[in-house]
């Protein structure tokens, strides 16, 4: 496949670029930098961020690129997240929404039910939406059937740049549900944003490990280079592996001594 062809497709939506840059823990001057960087084309935001007067505004930092992808972070359920979600567009934010449904203050984690209801009600509104998830698969199923444009499985808690925890779920997700599976939340490293994108998620989202890595613009750049690396590995269709002893790289006949 040429990979000029590559594109990642979310509902009426087309992207090159396969990174999802979050904004959340980014001081305003850094995103920027940030997601030139990354080459991110889409960039997430709290709604409670972008509805900020005066010059701290996170929009404007964003370059124009960009497509804006407004998150409910701050609902506790269906009902908060669509009026979060319907705030967002009256503030042009587009019809692109990631939903977000949390009331477990502990471990941060998706309401699934609550999500399969937000998503319900915001596709009917012509929304294009994102539901973040806890990897199960018959959520997922139940999204799809909600109208989702695509599945945003958890990888490890926010903020713990734990890695891929999930990876078998999310596995189970990519092979049975037939949209982009984009892996968010938990991803620590470049390395493990590459083995998301070789098991075949169609993109990565990431935010804390690159805020809290010592050179942010420089993270994100290695975020990109792995995340590119995961597709392309992904499209060639990975090398098998032995179940059990070696198999010769080099012919084992021929030598001098022979
Ligand atoms: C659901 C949520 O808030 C995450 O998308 C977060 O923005 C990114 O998670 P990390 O900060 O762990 O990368």
């Amino acid at each position: 496949m040429n990979n000029k062809n590559d594109k990642l497709i979310i509902g009426k939506h087309e992207f090159n670029s396969r990174f999802i840059l979050g904004s959340g823990k980014y001081s305003v001057d850094l995103i920027n930098a940030a997601a030139n960087n990354a080459g991110a084309e889409i960039v997430t935001l709290a709604v409670r961020r972008a509805n900020s007067n005066g010059n701290n505004n996170i929009i404007e930092h964003i370059p124009d690129n960009v497509t804006l992808l407004p998150n409910t972070s701050g609902a506790r359920n269906a009902e908060e997240a669509v009026r979060i979600a319907r705030l967002a567009r009256e503030l042009g934010c587009g019809d692109m929404i990631k939903i977000e449904i949390m009331h477990d203050s502990k471990y941060l984690l998706p309401d699934n039910y609550e999500t399969i209801k937000a998503t319900e009600i915001l596709t009917k509104e012509g929304f294009t939406v994102l539901p973040y998830m806890y990897p199960d698969l018959n959520v997922a199923r139940d999204l799809v059937k909600a109208g989702a444009a695509a599945i945003m499985p958890l990888g490890a808690p926010i903020g713990s740049n734990k890695g891929l925890c999930t990876k078998d779920f999310i596995k189970i997700l990519i092979s049975e549900i037939d949209l982009p599976i984009i892996v968010d939340a938990g991803i620590g490293c470049p390395s493990q944003a590459c083995e998301a994108m070789e098991m075949g998620a169609s993109a990565v989202m990431a935010n804390t490990a690159i805020a809290t890595s010592g050179d942010i613009p420089m993270m994100a750049e290695a975020f990109k280079k792995a995340i590119e690396a995961g597709r392309l590995a992904y499209l060639s269709g990975l090398g098998r592996v032995l179940d059990k002893g070696a198999s010769a790289s080099s012919p084992l006949t021929g030598f001098i001594a022979d």
